[in-house]
């Protein structure tokens, strides 16, 4: 008897934050945009990176970024904001580009074989779901003129539905095959060490309601990503202008990642700025730590 009575009590917690839930994105004012929006963005969040790139010198917009990573970009808000920023025509709802038939990394690249696990995910499989290069050649003639440049990868936990112009992989980021995947996607006869001149991560784990845990999640992420602008950002001297490439990686407010930004961030970087978005839910401790200027001191 206990145990039937507090099922109902959890069944009417749990509809009464459904109810908040949709009530709240009922009054949501990006939410409303979002859905009125002729870009049709497949998320609230694109909003977010559209408001940081404004009034962030534009960095998505100089002529000479031609490689951009989105991590943790499903279902694929800030992916499409990037191809429009890269000149890619995006296909009207209901018109996908057809792309080839899915192949795995494992048949196309030569990956590791599980044995070069980060540290600081030991207990992860080294699977990689699903991936689906988005070819040129193979898209539909009737999805318009395709005539965008450079090159987008996205990846995600989650399945991405196509975007034209941008490469989707379905993999753990926190696991060195998926790191390694990037880099051949990466790699062309114009950019033989596969680097890139944006990073972008909007990554997040699912909040578990446990602080200590949810902010050693938010740690975990930022130091995979960090440790993946180190190995891919270009140099200013590289792309022979006065700044090196663009990290935008999201975070949860803590002393913790404060200390990483000082410790990490800081030094390599010509410019960190924090940034809370107004799109960004005032209620939401994620803030954004945009770095521009990659300069690395590291040995
Ligand atoms: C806030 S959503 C990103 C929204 C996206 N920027 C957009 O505009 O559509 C965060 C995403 O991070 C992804 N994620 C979390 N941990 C991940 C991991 N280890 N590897 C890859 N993706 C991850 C989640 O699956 C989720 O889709």
């Amino acid at each position: 008897m206990v145990f039937r009575q507090s099922l109902i009590r959890l069944s009417e917690k749990s509809k009464s934050k459904s109810a908040s839930w949709a009530s709240r994105q009922f009054r949501d004012p990006y939410v409303k945009k979002r859905l009125s929006d002729p870009m049709a963005y497949r998320a609230r969040s694109a909003f977010k990176l559209l408001e940081i790139n404004d009034e962030s010198n534009k960095f998505l917009e100089y002529p000479d970024v031609n490689a951009v990573v989105d991590l943790g970009a499903a279902p694929g808000g800030w992916s499409q904001v990037v191809a429009d920023k890269l000149g890619w025509n995006r296909s009207p709802p209901g018109l996908m580009p057809l792309s080839r038939n899915p192949v795995t990394p494992k048949e196309s690249h030569p990956i590791d074989n599980g044995t070069k696990r980060k540290k600081w995910n030991s207990k992860r499989t080294e699977e990689l779901d699903y991936f689906d290069p988005l070819n040129i050649d193979s898209l539909d003639p009737n999805t318009g003129n395709m005539t965008g440049r450079g090159t987008i990868i996205a990846v995600d936990l989650l399945k991405i539905e196509s975007i034209p112009g941008v490469q989707t992989l379905q993999a753990d980021f926190l696991l060195s095959s998926t790191t390694l995947a990037i880099k051949n996607l990466l790699r062309s006869h114009d950019n033989p060490d596969g680097k890139v001149d944006v990073v972008l991560s909007d990554m997040a784990a699912n909040v578990s309601g446990n602080n200590a845990h949810d902010i050693e999640d938010s740690l975990q992420i930022c130091e995979a990503v960090f440790e993946f602008a180190t190995n891919h950002l270009r140099t200013a001297e590289s792309i022979g202008r006065r700044r090196g490439g663009v990290l935008l990686m999201k975070f949860f407010a803590h002393p913790l990642l404060e200390q990483f930004k000082d410790d990490k961030l800081k030094p390599n970087f010509n410019h960190v700025s924090y940034i809370k978005p107004s799109s960004s839910r005032a209620t939401s401790r994620e803030g954004y730590y945009l770095c521009q200027g990659w300069r690395p001191t590291l040995p």
